[in-house]
């Protein structure tokens, strides 16, 4: 995997995921993957989420891992010495950019505007992630900017449900999507693992058109 397009062919969805306790870490990744969702994004969102990507990587080595809500060129560099694989972002800075493009890891910068779009694509990234997706706009908007962008492709991410994920999957601009819904709070809190199993279990049977 060295590009972010390669990110968007790896799995139907990526799973986002918020790590409160690093003792979750490994657990939830190995339900993800024994439900057959073979990658994670670990947001950068909560104070155990590095430590969080450290044991994954240390005990989970078959997921592929990446760290998420990479907001600023500080994060992008302690998630790759956490041991991120790839980065994501919900949306672009130059200097976020340049931190990503420094790490010399695939990433998915975030995009919610054409016009974002189209300055991320002036340096030669094809793959994003559309954030926040349902409220930018879903599948409509998606539809709208393939005829202007055709050589852009997405990962539609916020406020997607399984329900929901069937109807973006379909379009031609869409590699992937992400969701948070693999990995419910209460689950995690409870440790279920199991629903967690359970939940990418459903996912991974989504196809792609
Ligand atoms: O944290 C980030 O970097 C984000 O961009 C936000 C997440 O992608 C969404 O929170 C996931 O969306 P839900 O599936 O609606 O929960």
């Amino acid at each position: 995997m060295t590009t972010g397009s390669d990110l968007l062919d790896l799995s139907p969805v990526i799973p986002v995921v918020v790590i409160e306790d690093v003792a979750d870490a490994a657990p939830l990744a190995e339900a993800l993957l024994a439900g057959g969702i073979r990658v994670i994004e670990v947001t950068l969102r909560t104070p155990a989420a590095l430590d969080a990507i450290a044991a994954i990587h240390a005990s989970v080595p078959d997921i592929v891992l990446g760290a998420g809500t990479v907001t600023s060129p500080e994060q992008a560099e302690q998630a790759v010495s956490a041991g991120s694989s790839f980065l994501v972002t919900p949306g672009t800075t130059p200097d976020v950019l340049d931190a990503c493009f420094a790490t010399g890891l695939p990433f998915l910068p975030g995009a919610g505007t054409v016009s974002e779009a189209m300055r991320l694509a002036e340096r030669g990234l094809t793959a994003l992630k559309f954030f926040p997706a349902e409220a930018a706009g879903g599948v409509d908007y998606l539809k709208s900017v393939a005829g202007p962008l055709p050589g852009l492709r997405f990962c539609p991410t916020g406020g997607i449900s399984l329900a929901t994920a069937p109807r973006y999957l379909a379009l031609p601009n869409v590699g992937c999507v992400g969701g948070s819904w693999l990995t419910p709070k209460n689950a995690v809190a409870a440790k279920d693992f199991g629903r967690i199993e359970a939940l990418a279990k459903e996912a991974s049977t989504l196809t792609r058109d």
